[in-house]
């Protein structure tokens, strides 16, 4: 029985450079709080236009040097299935903007799978559930390797992530989960490959809605008047089937940063009032 999410922030920012800027700030410092607590911190990241634009702003903090990025492990919400280093791979724009700057531990780079090392969509996402679930009995001593379920989703078969990343697309999509489509309806997987995906590219590889409702923080990063419909849908409450944006809730805290254009339809009695 997962543990009921916890509760909803919306903050509201005057453009995309301040979204992006302060989202920034929030992880560098989110980082910080939990390497200084566990030694170590975790993050998911998603593709997307203010998604690497956050990470671009996180390299060009002068903050940044204050995390130990070395001891930081990276996982990613979604990703396109293309060849290593394609410029469009969310992995590879990561690298390029944030990672390939900051002293990462190879090791703790987690990218999803691409067509160079597996046939086909479900072999990447069965590959990147095994990885996730590895990697939390490296956090759970004592499971041992063969008896990793990968299938159900049990609270502690994921590792611990800090922060979840996410951007939304104007039909409200989330990672590379659609409305209406298979991958939204998924409960029993940790991963799915989506191979009719209408952003394109058409194939690609995502965490489900249980593997994203598994982190401690969701941080739903959010701008442009295209997707002020989908935010306002999602925090009015709509079906995730319908709006996958509704769906994502942290076990610990969901945060909305958005834009003014993207708050433009937010519903009244939720808006706290006021830029972040
Ligand atoms: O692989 C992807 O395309 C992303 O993970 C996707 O979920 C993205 O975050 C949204 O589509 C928002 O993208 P924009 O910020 O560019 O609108």
């Amino acid at each position: 029985m997962s543990p009921a999410p916890g509760p909803v922030r919306i903050n509201i920012h005057p453009s995309f450079d301040v979204l992006a800027a302060t989202t920034a700030a929030r992880l560098i410092t989110k980082l910080l709080d939990v390497q200084n607590e566990r030694g170590e911190a975790t993050v998911v990241l998603t593709g997307g236009t203010v998604g690497i634009a956050t990470l671009k702003a996180v390299v060009d903090s002068p903050a940044c040097s204050a995390v130990d990025w070395s001891k930081v492990n990276f996982w990613w919400g979604d990703e396109r299935f293309l060849p290593v280093g394609d410029p469009e791979s969310n992995a590879k724009q990561a690298r390029d903007v944030l990672l390939d700057k900051i002293g990462v531990d190879p090791a703790r780079v987690h990218p999803m799978g691409s067509p160079d090392q597996f046939a086909d969509t479900q072999a990447a996402a069965a590959d990147y559930a095994r990885q996730l679930a590895v990697a939390a009995a490296a956090e759970h001593p004592g499971t041992e390797e063969e008896n990793l379920d990968t299938t159900a989703i049990v609270w502690n078969a994921l590792p611990r992530f800090d922060v979840l990343l996410l951007g939304i697309g104007p039909d409200g999509h989330i990672a590379s989960l659609f409305p209406e489509m298979a991958g939204i309806r998924v409960r029993n997987e940790l991963v799915v490959g989506v191979d009719n995906s209408p952003k394109p590219p058409p194939s690609r590889v995502s965490l489900t809605l249980p593997t994203i409702n598994s982190a401690q923080e969701v941080w739903m990063v959010v701008s442009g008047s295209d997707k002020a419909g989908a935010v306002g849908l999602a925090l009015a409450g709509a079906n995730p089937v319908q709006v996958p944006a509704a769906g994502p809730a942290g076990r610990v805290k969901t945060l909305w940063l958005i834009d003014q254009d993207a708050a433009a339809k937010v519903p009244e009695n939720l808006f706290l009032g006021g830029a972040s």
